[in-house]
């Protein structure tokens, strides 16, 4: 089996590489550049690398002098970046305000800087996308006409956002103050104008794409989209595209047969990957990244953000829409989520409305009246799902109504209260929802997470906490 190089943060810097089982040639002439190049603890075994931890965290690991440590830490954006990002990028990350780095950046950029397919697994809201963002803006040559970036999105919604920032970084100001464009990015998300999107990589192609995979598939099938010269292949919220039925044919094929781990450099980003061992395995095996592809696994023994507080409260099931209200009445959020469950199909045929819809009337028929309410899901058409989440994004205060469409990615970083109106179906769909509140990095304020259950489900939830390592406090309302 081949060989798989970890770097992890949770390491002191330390100038020693270990090796679990013995290397081969093979393996050791790949483990050596990266002594070299990051000075940091890296180790590869051939199947469980989890003893190693143990070694890893001892305090008798011999350790690289402590000042160059925290001149590593110390290091802002700019510094690690430069040589490697375009300046006038650079001057639009400090200008957004992105000055510090965050830990997913500080530990994935030099990997990402050297060339090496990286799977990014840190915590929701740690900054993941500026971090490939800024790789793609490292290897685009604006000189050339053809498609050098391709992301790839589960949603709409998610693809909407990373294209605004891509494009935000992307804006260059001319001397006499008006923005010219220093490469171009195409969104192609299901849902849009594809006629318009033939005739543009006609005439001329896009530097960096951002695609939902149905969208993308369609053009490659028709060969109006090209991949020859791609050299970065991004695919977001990897294991919920893995785990979609309805994508994970075309993913399988977009990694394989449309191009070549060989010649691209692929990165993975999620705040959750199951199974990462297996997943690593299945990567090198399947030709999915090159051999040599680093685990960049930020903070592993916290997946959920520390920011938050969960609570929940136990009621029956036709006390729930009251019990929210009260609980909002108390909260008084000035923007929150309320996750609802997906309409099951008997419902459907049974002609009933949506969950959704059904909360939506009553909290507009309630004395709920502190901010607008809005509503996100998978059955609106595409242009109202895009006007809910513009209204969203213009501030101010609202609550939207969403099922787990708005869970994956989304960033509203004003969010600060979540509501499971429904319990997600899987531990990994609780940390996403929870995920979409404490999105400011380096800000302390909290964020709560407000689970309403019935009794039969409290046991469904003591899961979840257990598996998330989060603990969840019960609330009593007053009667
Ligand atoms: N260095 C930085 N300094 C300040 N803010 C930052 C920095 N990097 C990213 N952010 C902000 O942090 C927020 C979260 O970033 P991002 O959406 O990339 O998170 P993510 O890791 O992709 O989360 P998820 O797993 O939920 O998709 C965004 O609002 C972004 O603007």
């Amino acid at each position: 089996m081949a060989p798989i190089i970890s770097a992890t943060q949770q390491l002191p810097l330390v100038s020693h590489a270990f090796s679990y089982s013995k290397p081969t040639r093979a393996g050791f002439s790949l483990l050596q550049p990266h002594i070299l190049h990051s000075n940091k603890a890296l180790f590869y075994s051939r199947s469980n690398f989890r003893p190693l931890k143990a070694i890893l965290n001892s305090p008798s690991l011999p350790k690289v002098a402590g000042d160059a440590k925290e001149k590593e830490d110390a290091l802002t954006l700019r510094e690690i970046c430069l040589g490697h990002v375009p300046e006038h990028v650079l001057r639009r990350v400090a200008e957004v305000g992105y000055v510090v780095p965050t830990d997913v950046q500080k530990q994935a950029l030099p990997v990402l800087f050297s060339g090496s397919d990286c799977i990014l697994h840190a915590q929701t809201g740690s900054g993941k996308t500026l971090a490939y963002l800024l790789l793609i803006f490292s290897v685009m040559n604006t000189q050339r006409s053809a498609v050098q970036a391709l992301i790839v999105v589960p949603t709409r919604e998610l693809g909407i956002q990373v294209t605004k920032v891509a494009r935000m970084l992307a804006a260059m100001p001319t001397e006499n103050g008006a923005e010219q464009k220093s490469c171009t990015v195409m969104a192609l998300l299901d849902g849009g104008m594809l006629r318009r999107h033939k005739s543009w990589l006609k005439a001329e192609p896009p530097t960096i794409v951002v695609a939902t995979i149905g969208s993308l598939c369609q053009m490659l099938e028709k060969h109006l989209l090209k991949l020859e010269s791609m050299q970065v292949l991004v695919i977001d919220e990897v294991d919920f595209m893995f785990n979609s039925s309805k994508q994970v044919s075309s993913l399988r094929k977009l990694l394989t047969s449309y191009s070549s781990c060989n010649s691209r450099q692929t990165v993975f980003a999620s705040a959750s990957i199951p199974q990462h061992n297996r997943f690593l395995y299945d990567c090198i095996q399947q030709k999915w990244t090159k051999r040599d592809v680093v685990h960049v696994h930020v903070n592993p023994i916290e997946p959920m953000p520390t920011r938050l507080q969960h609570k929940f409260v136990i009621c029956s099931k036709k006390q729930r829409h009251q019990t929210l209200l009260s609980l909002m009445l108390s909260d008084t959020p000035k923007s929150g989520i309320i996750f609802v469950g997906e309409q099951s199909e008997k419902s459907k045929k049974a002609g009933n409305a949506p969950p959704t819809i059904d909360l939506v009337d009553f909290l507009k028929t309630s004395s709920w009246g502190c901010s607008e309410i809005l509503l996100l899901e998978e059955d609106m058409n595409f242009n109202s799902r895009a006007a809910s989440l513009s209204e969203v994004r213009q501030g101010g205060g609202y609550l939207l109504v969403a099922t787990d469409i708005a869970a994956r990615g989304v960033d509203l970083p004003e969010i600060t209260h979540i509501y499971n109106f429904d319990l997600p179906r899987t531990a990994v769909d609780y940390l996403h929802r929870a995920g979409r509140t404490g999105r400011k990095p380096f800000s302390d304020e909290k964020c709560y997470v407000t689970n309403i259950i019935m009794p039969e489900e409290r046991f469904v939830l003591q899961r979840y906490e257990n598996e998330l390592m989060f603990n969840c406090e019960e609330l009593f309302l007053q009667s």
